[in-house]
C-alpha cells in the first residue's frame, strides 16, 4: 500500500469577508515529489500554500500535513517555508540571519555551521555573507530567503514564486537542488506562473480564481487537452478554446 501523503488539502475553502479565494480544493501531496501550483497573479496560489504551511487556517475543509491537522506548531517546524515577500531583518548580515533562523530551528554547533555554510554557497551568496540584508538586491534577498528555508532539511518544503527575480543561471542550479531534495523523500509544492518551471515539476496543479481547473503530470495535461504547451492546456481547462 502507497504511503499516506505528506499534504492533504481537502475540500478547502478560504473567503476573506464575503469574497471567496480558494473555492473547494483538494489535493494531496506524496513524499518525493514536487507539485507545482501554476496560475496567474490573484489565482489564489499563495493563500493556499499559506494554509498548507500552516500561517493561516481554511474557512472550510482541512488541512494535513504529515499527518497532523494544520495549523500545529510542532508540524510547523517540520516544513521549510519561503514566502513571496521576504522576511529578513535588513540591519543584519546575511549569515546573522542565517545563524538566527538555524537557532530558532534548532540547529547547533558543527551541524549549524554546515548548513548555513552549504546553503550559502548553494544559492552563491557566500562572498556576499558579512553585507547587511538592506543592501542586498531583490534576487538576492530571494536567494537568502531560499537558503533559510532549507537550512533545516524540512520533510515538506513550501516555496513562494522561488525564482522571481533570479538569473536563468542561478535558476537552473536552484533547480538542480530541489531535484536532489526530492531526492531525499522531502515533499515540495512550489508556485509559479512561468511555464518553463512548471515543465519541470512531477505534477502540477492549475488555479484560476481560487479553483483548481485540472491535476496531473505536465505530459498528461497537456495530451488531455492536444495541446502543444502548457499554456494552451491551462486556456483549455479554463474554457478558453483555441
Ligand atoms: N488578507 C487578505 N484579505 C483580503 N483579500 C486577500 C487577502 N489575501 C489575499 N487576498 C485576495 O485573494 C486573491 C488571491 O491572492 P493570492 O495572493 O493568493 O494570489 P496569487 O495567485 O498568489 O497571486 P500572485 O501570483 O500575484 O502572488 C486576490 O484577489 C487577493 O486580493
Amino acid at each position: 500500500m502507497a504511503a499516506d501523503p505528506c499534504i492533504q488539502v481537502e475540500h478547502v475553502s478560504k473567503r476573506f469577508g464575503k469574497k471567496i479565494v480558494i473555492d473547494d480544493v483538494s489535493l494531496n501531496v506524496h513524499a518525493g515529489e514536487i507539485f507545482g501550483l501554476l496560475g496567474p497573479s490573484g489565482a489564489g496560489k499563495t493563500t493556499l500554500v499559506r494554509m498548507i504551511a500552516g500561517i493561516d487556517q481554511a474557512s472550510e475543509g482541512a488541512v494535513r500535513v504529515l499527518g497532523a491537522d494544520m495549523p500545529e506548531l510542532t508540524t510547523m517546524k517540520r516544513i521549510g517555508f519561503m514566502a513571496q515577500s521576504d522576511a529578513l531583518y535588513g540591519e543584519l548580515t546575511a549569515l546573522e540571519n542565517m545563524q538566527f533562523f538555524a537557532s530558532i530551528y534548532g540547529l547547533r554547533g558543527k551541524k549549524k555551521k554546515e548548513r548555513i555554510d552549504d546553503m550559502l554557497e548553494l544559492v552563491n551568496l557566500a562572498d556576499d555573507r558579512k553585507k547587511p540584508v538592506h543592501q542586498y538586491s531583490g534576487g538576492m534577498k530571494r536567494r537568502l530567503s531560499l537558503a533559510i528555508a532549507l537550512l533545516h532539511e524540512p520533510e515538506v518544503l513550501i516555496l513562494d514564486e522561488p525564482t522571481v527575480g533570479i538569473d536563468p543561471v542561478l535558476r537552473q542550479s536552484i533547480w538542480a537542488e530541489l531535484k536532489q531534495i526530492q531526492k531525499r523523500g522531502t515533499a515540495i509544492v512550489v508556485t509559479t506562473h512561468i511555464m518553463d518551471e512548471a515543465e519541470k515539476c512531477g505534477r502540477l496543479g492549475m488555479i484560476r480564481d481560487g479553483r483548481l481547473l485540472a491535476v496531473g503530470r505536465p505530459d498528461e495535461l497537456k495530451s488531455e487537452t492536444k495541446s502543444q504547451t502548457l499554456e494552451q492546456a491551462f486556456l483549455h481547462f479554463g474554457g478558453v478554446h483555441q
